[in-house]
């Protein structure tokens, strides 16, 4: 197994040190190293983070190979600098099944680029009308503790009750993509003014945030851990901030997009709550499918609540909500588009932009918290003497264009074509082997 010596490394945004990495650890730290047998990376300059985790990815593998494998998303994961990622469960067939998790996670050991953990289904088929084998799941080779229905909402209140005490069981958590189905019914916009403007059916904050208000009093009544995905709205950070005073198991994500982006540039307007990034970019023509995403883009007043909630920790996480489409699914009229955006490649330089170069909080949103809510041990730990060997190096210097021919992701929709971003991958480790190196995936 190849050794790694890192010199000159700020971890985590402290004075530059050298890393020796070898057989799966950090062997050493401290300045001045020499290990004549490892392979040298200057790291003048750079930063060194936990490797980053996700706690929201799809993958589409099994049934949608055409946008996206297990490996195509673990090298599109690597490169965004991750050493971890659970991949949620509306595949095809669905991961209701030991079966299918095993699967998903068997290809991502194959893969070898990252931890690919599988999430399971709360209900079978994603039907929402009966529980899926969650124990079986649970005992399975993957070792399930995250179900989730994502896609879908669990609306039925007693089968989400019903969930959450079953998975008490085992510490799990049931992870909720809150949107009340009856006040979304064609829906394909942020509500608002924006889509008075556009004459698209709106999708009301209140969707989230009536979903979110029920569920934190359920996990409360059974005591249970309740995650809350891809958070969107202003209220839905009020409710989170009085759930978690109140002492709730509750913890929450937001997407890179949601803190970026605004219902704005569905309308073809810029609006991005970041000067540096839009001085030379703006959406393009009205009604990108792009930008076409569950929950939607919202005002420029939720995504400043979203940030604040971040760096609060009312929100414990950003996750990425990486949703591959294919681009006879994507690039059609908005009204008949999926809705997702990539997002595993973009994610650091996203962060970057929006809390600045504040490392401790970058990695604790992006890479220690995901790993402690997903009981991913041996991720999420800052690099230090006896600690796997799960990092990675970003050039916080760094300015790049993106171009979505130029990802790895088998699909396209990156919201981020053309914009000029912060930040740079130039290196990831997973147990001590490189999987990125000089920007570029090693296999
Ligand atoms: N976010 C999305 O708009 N789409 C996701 C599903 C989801 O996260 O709800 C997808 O699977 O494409
Ligand atoms: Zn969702
Ligand atoms: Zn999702």
């Amino acid at each position: 197994m190849t050794a790694y010596l890192i010199k000159n490394v700020s971890v985590v945004g402290a004075a530059p040190t050298d890393l020796l990495i070898r057989d799966g650890v950090v062997a050493q730290a401290g300045p001045g190293l020499s290990a004549p047998d490892a392979v040298v990376v200057d790291a003048d300059g750079l930063v060194a983070l936990p490797g980053l985790v996700d706690l929201h990815t799809h993958l589409r593998e099994p049934g949608r190979e055409d946008a996206e494998t297990v490996e195509s998303g673990s090298r599109a994961a690597a490169l965004g600098g991750y050493t971890a990622v659970c991949a949620m469960a509306n595949t095809s067939p669905v991961a209701d099944t030991a079966g299918v998790v095993e699967q998903v996670w068997r290809l991502g050991r194959e893969a070898g680029l990252v931890d690919v953990q599988p999430i399971g289904a709360v209900t079978v088929g994603l039907a929402g009308e009966r529980l899926a084998e969650l124990g079986a799941m649970a005992d399975s080779a993957a070792r399930v503790r995250i179900f989730s229905d994502d896609g879908h909402c669990v609306a039925d209140p007693k089968l989400m009750r019903r969930a959450l005490e079953y998975v008490k069981a085992f510490d799990g958590i049931i992870a909720q993509h809150a949107e009340e189905p009856r006040l979304t019914e064609g829906a394909q916009m942020h509500e608002g003014e924006v889509s008075t403007r556009l004459g698209l059916t709106g999708w009301p904050a209140v969707a989230e945030e009536a979903i979110i208000a029920r569920d934190v009093l359920l996990a409360e009544h059974v005591g249970s851990r309740l995650h809350v995905c891809h958070v969107s709205t202003a209220g839905s950070v009020e409710v989170l901030r009085q759930a978690k005073a109140r002492g709730v198991r509750v913890t929450a994500e937001v997407t890179p997009h949601h803190l970026l982006l605004t219902d704005e540039v569905v309308g073809g307007r810029g609006e991005l709550g970041s000067a540096a990034v839009a001085a030379d970019w703006s959406p393009g023509a009205s009604y990108d499918p792009v930008f076409k995403v569950n929950p939607p883009l919202r005002t420029a007043a939720d995504v400043a609540a979203l940030r604040a909630g971040l760096v609060e920790g009312v929100i414990d996480i950003v996750a990425t909500d990486h949703a591959p489409h294919a681009v006879e699914d994507k690039e059609c009229e908005w009204a008949y588009a999926r809705p997702g955006m990539l997002g595993l490649e973009t994610a650091l330089s996203i962060a970057l932009e929006v809390l600045g170069p504040q490392w401790d909080l970058i990695a604790e949103r992006l890479s220690r918290a995901p790993a402690r809510i997903a009981g991913l041990t041996g991720h999420g730990v800052d690099p230090a003497p006896g600690v796997p060997a799960n990092l990675t190096l970003v050039d916080p210097a760094a300015r790049r264009r993106i171009e979505p021919a130029e990802l790895a992701s088998r699909s396209r929709n990156t919201p981020y074509a053309r914009m000029t971003l912060p930040g740079r991958i130039v290196a990831t480790f997973l147990r001590g082997e490189a999987t990125v190196l000089d920007g570029k995936a090693v296999k």
